[in-house]
């Protein structure tokens, strides 16, 4: 009831006139699911006032967008959230320039579905989503178990391709969503001889997602009507974390962005990207989304209605039906690896780039991440958005000794939300740089906190 009433206030949502509450609950596949289920009903009907409602087998963002569909009285069930993603693919498809070299993009998808939800439910998307050709592996149903050399954590953080695919795949645009399919990545593999892949991780995701949005908006801001309307300056920001790779945060510096930076995890990055107008926050492990402001949006609503009424500016009334469009096949409300698809798949037929087009956006910098097990990790207090420590004493020049001695060297450590562990993380010219460097961080991290230091 606290954590409740805290978030109540600090979120000033007026509790007047308001007569029950609604809570909504989605499970996944796993066995487990129903008897957690069946307990969190009788928690709910012990509240007075509240009402539990079950949407069934769901992924954890379409139960997101479910409350925030719920919550703005506009209809919720599973086939509402298919519906509004496959229209307005099919919006951002129809408004695709002639122009542009269709023949480029591969047209097969390879999906990874981690055997979990996330693959189930693409089965059943998919029929819904015509000019798409989705081939989907792992989906669950033949028994595979999950996070076991599938999945979007796994092809990020090892940079192998899943269980699966291999030499057969090469050239081919593939996709790895992750258990609960709130993350993405995208991969491809290379050659048949090796098991790596050119991984297209959450940074670049969001470079895709920035370079088209910034697109609409130089269209929007061309010299057109003379109504003070058309003469909104929107902010477009991005957020990002101490794990975005260094190359991404100079290139998107280069397009001319302002980038943030918070620490790990959603809810930092979602906080602080409510500033802007329109605002696309990832992590490198595929969890991102894009969030626009209600007012931007009733602007670009306005936009939309007076390039038709005056039927000119043809091409800025595209742009703004483009922006309309994205605003309702991204899940505004968390980072979902099914709807990202989508807009993925949108944006690079509308580019007519191929996986490989998109991934020379820039050369990432070889990284490595290492975890130490240490007697205690909530000894280690960090700041700046945790790429520093300032306790305990001493470590951070350590670590700022050694990083110095790499080109293009950058290292933090932080302790995992999620696990009993000490996250390493190092970035470097080359791999063996990369590695090195994290080697020798941990071994820091282990001499400060670890067994043998107590
Ligand atoms: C390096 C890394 O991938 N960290 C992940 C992981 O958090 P940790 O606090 O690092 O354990 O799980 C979080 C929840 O899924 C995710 O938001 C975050 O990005």
């Amino acid at each position: 009831m606290e954590l409740i009433t805290e978030f109540v206030e600090k979120e000033n949502i007026s509790l007047e006139g308001v007569r029950r509450a609604e809570i909504l609950l989605g499970r996944d596949t796993r066995p487990s699911g129903e008897s957690l289920l069946e307990a969190a009903k009788q928690g709910i009907s012990s509240i007075l006032g509240a009402v539990a409602i079950d949407m069934g087998i769901v992924t954890t963002p379409q139960l997101h967008w479910m409350v925030r569909a719920r919550n703005k009285a506009i209809k919720a069930s599973e086939l509402d959230y298919f519906e509004q993603l496959s229209s307005s693919f099919r919006c951002l498809i129809d408004l695709i320039p002639s122009g542009s070299k269709i023949s480029d993009v591969d047209e097969k998808l390879v999906v990874d579905g981690a055997n979990r939800v996330g693959g189930e439910k693409l089965e059943v998307f998919r029929k819904m989503l015509d000019g798409m050709v989705v081939e989907i592996r792992n989906s669950g149903k033949d028994g595979g178990v999950l996070n076991e050399g599938v999945g979007a954590d796994y092809v990020q953080k090892e940079k192998f391709a899943p269980s699966g695919f291999g030499s057969q795949d090469v050239g081919l645009r593939c996709a790895s969503l992750d258990g609960d399919a709130d993350r993405l990545v995208y991969f491809s593999v290379p050659s048949k001889s090796c098991n790596n892949i050119d991984l297209v991780d959450g940074d670049k995701i969001l470079s895709l997602f920035a370079i088209f949005i910034k697109e609409q908006l130089n269209t929007l801001s061309m010299q057109g009507t003379k109504n003070t309307s058309s003469s909104y300056h929107a902010r477009l920001g991005v957020v990002q974390t101490a794990y975005a790779n260094g190359a991404s945060t100079d290139y998107l510096k280069k397009l001319g962005l302002e980038v943030v930076f918070t620490p790990t995890g959603v809810k930092y990055l979602h906080e602080k990207a409510a500033e802007y107008d329109i605002r696309i926050y990832f992590e490198a492990n595929g969890h991102g989304t894009i969030i626009f402001s209600e007012s931007f949006l009733c602007w670009l609503e306005a936009r939309y209605q007076e390039c038709s009424s005056v039927s000119k500016g043809p091409e800025q009334q595209k742009a703004a039906l483009r922006l309309l469009a994205v605003s309702k096949l991204i899940n505004q409300a968390v980072g979902d690896a099914l709807s990202g698809l989508l807009l993925v798949e949108a944006i690079l037929q509308h580019m007519g780039w191929s996986i490989q087009r998109w991934s020379e956006l820039y050369k990432d910098l070889p990284s490595r991440q290492l975890k130490v097990k240490v007697v205690d990790r909530t000894a280690v207090i960090t700041a700046n958005a945790e790429t520093m420590v300032v306790r305990p004493l001493g470590i951070q020049e350590a670590i700022n000794a050694e990083t110095a001695k790499y080109p293009r060297g950058r290292s933090f450590i932080r302790p995992s939300g999620t696990e009993d562990v000490i996250r390493v993380y190092a970035e470097a010219s080359t791999q063996e740089a990369a590695d090195s460097l994290a080697n020798s961080v941990a071994r820091l991290v282990d001499q400060f906190l670890g067994f043998g230091s107590s």
